[in-house]
């Protein structure tokens, strides 16, 4: 469980973020979505433990995110590395081996088996569909293969929780469905908790379970996509006239544009 207790950031005299409590419970998919520059990848930067809040508190299992040491960290937590996987040298199926770093030692040496390691391998290969990718190098591949190596990276590092940093950016959307197909059935494997910050606001209502809308470093409104997706916020938070309709087979709000 990861717990937000009156949470603010400030970069030097700039108030990034204002007192944000909310509670992330296992289990469920939470999607984190606002404006440009409301705060959104900042507050994931305080639940991956990358920033420390300047005041408040952000924990996981009771321990304070940024003081768990990074190792121990990366087994509970995995972060979708969306520019930082290495672009030269390394084939796909080397690059997805590397989601393996928590559990091993200074020597490199595994602390599973090599046929456990290989099967998580193979098994995130397959399902991110890298089958016959997988001795290219990163170089060879397009944005939306790039992303899928980054979600088979992930995979591979059997954390409970999984944040996401606009998954579907670079992704057609045949490819973000499957993306998004994808990590809910791995999820549900798993019983992962999923955070992912979206833009795409019908993809977030599709996929999460609850919404939290961030605009001007507070949080504005959180709770069901239906309770969250009103044309009301949308209009205050994006000024963006809209009209909801539910989905027809998922029951679930679906924002239709309506410009001007
Ligand atoms: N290192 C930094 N120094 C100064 N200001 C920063 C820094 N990082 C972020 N900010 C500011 O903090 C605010 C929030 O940025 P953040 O990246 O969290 O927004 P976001 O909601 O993720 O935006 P987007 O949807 O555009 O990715 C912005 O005004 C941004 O300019």
């Amino acid at each position: 469980m990861i717990k937000l207790k009156e949470v603010a950031f400030r970069i030097q005299t700039e108030q990034i973020l204002h007192n944000i409590s909310y509670t992330f419970h296992p289990g469920k998919t939470y999607g984190i979505i606002g404006p440009n520059g409301a705060g959104k990848s900042t507050l994931l930067h305080i639940l991956s433990g990358l920033n420390k809040p300047s005041a408040g508190i952000a924990t996981m299992h009771d321990k304070h995110i940024h003081t768990i040491a990074r190792k121990q960290l990366a087994q509970q937590l995995a972060v979708l590395q969306q520019e930082g996987l290495p672009t030269i040298g390394f084939t796909v199926k080397e690059i997805i081996a590397m989601g393996r770093f928590p559990y091993q030692n200074l020597l490199g040496i595994e602390e599973r088996s090599s046929d456990y390691v290989e099967k998580q391998i193979n098994v995130a290969i397959t399902k991110m569909g890298l089958g016959s990718l997988q001795t290219k190098k990163l170089n060879e591949l397009s944005g939306g293969e790039r992303q899928r190596v980054a979600i088979a990276q992930l995979m591979v590092q059997d954390a409970g929780i999984i944040l996401l940093d606009e998954p579907t950016t670079h992704l057609d959307i045949g490819y973000q469905i499957d993306l998004m197909d994808e990590i809910q059935t791995w999820k549900q494997q798993q019983s992962l908790t999923v955070i992912a910050v979206l833009h795409d606001l019908n993809i977030a209502a599709l996929y999460c379970d609850e919404l939290l809308v961030i605009y001007r470093g507070q949080l504005y409104a959180f709770g069901s996509p239906e309770a969250v997706l009103t044309a009301d916020t949308i209009r205050h938070v994006y000024q963006a006239e809209t009209m909801i309709q539910m989905h027809p087979i998922k029951n679930v709000p679906q924002v239709i544009l309506s410009p001007k």
